[in-house]
């Protein structure tokens, strides 16, 4: 089970964490940590306090270095690559931070606007009509565009960061602890647009979570961050019943809905009632 089998039958590899060693102060946090992910699936990673997922995520964006070991994304070595390669990398990529870190100064529309502007990708009037179309993405209204971040439930929080991380159309995703800190309802919805956006835009996600409802509801393959090593990487129904402690605390109570059968019913039943905004409706520019 620790063969990372892809849930889609695609080989493309999109991350390639090879042997990875780190260490803060002489304390080692991973030891021979492997991990693959593969192009269109969604993979949680999953751990105890202080197993190392969030110093994972950060290996993964280049925000430190390992000790020992490789991480390449889209083939690319992290550590390794020059300065024009790695921002190339970067632009494919996307990343909602679990804070949001939206800037409280900006408006909606500037702070999702604010990747285009700076990358200065697209010329100046497509600015307008792309943000947007995210806005519609993430199921946001035009006239929330003028907001500022305090005047932001924290699900338009983590709607209005989703934009921003999607604006330069990203093929990976980052996501850290997407539903954390929102109510149960909020939680829900947003776990229904991602069902959504990975649908219609082809994403490969890494998430880290601790939302058991999240993995039921979205992701293809779960990796188990223990001992220092990704312990397995597997579907759901399958991790469920590693046990490992950590694994059985994790879903204790939650067994009996994690065959296989339980799990698609469950994904359909989100997908019944769909409340997220459609995008050409929500299109419509003279509402800034
Ligand atoms: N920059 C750093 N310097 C020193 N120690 C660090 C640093 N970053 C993380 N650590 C330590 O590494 C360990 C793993 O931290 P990390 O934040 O990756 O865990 P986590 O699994 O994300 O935890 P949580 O679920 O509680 O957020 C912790 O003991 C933490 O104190």
């Amino acid at each position: 089970m620790t063969a990372p089998t892809p849930a889609s039958p695609t080989t493309d590899t999109v991350i390639e964490v090879d042997n990875v060693t780190t260490a803060f102060d002489g304390h080692v946090i991973h030891r021979h940590l492997n991990l693959t992910v593969y192009r269109d699936e969604v993979v949680a990673l999953i751990g105890g306090s202080g197993s190392g997922k969030t110093t994972l995520l950060r290996l993964l964006l280049g925000l430190e270095v390992p000790q020992a070991g490789s991480v390449k994304i889209f083939g690319h070595p992290l550590g390794a690559c020059s300065a024009c390669d790695l921002e190339h990398v970067r632009y494919r990529w996307g990343v909602l931070f679990q804070s949001g870190a939206l800037f409280s100064a900006l408006t909606v529309f500037d702070n999702i606007a604010l990747p285009l502007r700076e990358l200065k990708s697209v010329p100046p009037d497509m600015v307008k009509p792309l943000v947007l179309l995210k806005l519609a993405q993430v199921g946001l209204k035009p006239e929330d565009a003028l907001k500022r971040p305090a005047e932001l439930s924290g699900g338009m929080v983590k709607r209005v960061s989703l934009a921003r991380a999607l604006i330069l159309d990203p093929q990976l995703l980052f996501l850290d602890e997407p539903t954390a800190g929102l109510d149960p309802d909020s939680a829900k919805q947003f776990v229904k647009l991602l069902r959504k956006l990975r649908q219609e835009l082809a994403l490969t996600v890494v998430m880290v979570t601790h939302d058991v409802d999240t993995l039921f509801a979205v992701v293809d393959r779960v990796a188990v961050l223990a001992d220092q090593r990704i312990i397995a990487c597997g579907p759901l129904p399958e991790v469920a019943r590693l046990q490992h402690p950590f694994v059985r605390n994790f879903f204790l109570g939650h067994l009996e809905r994690c065959a296989e059968e339980d799990v698609k019913r469950f994904r359909l039943s989100l997908d019944d009632t769909s409340d997220e905004g459609g995008v050409p409706a929500l299109l419509r520019e003279d509402a800034l």
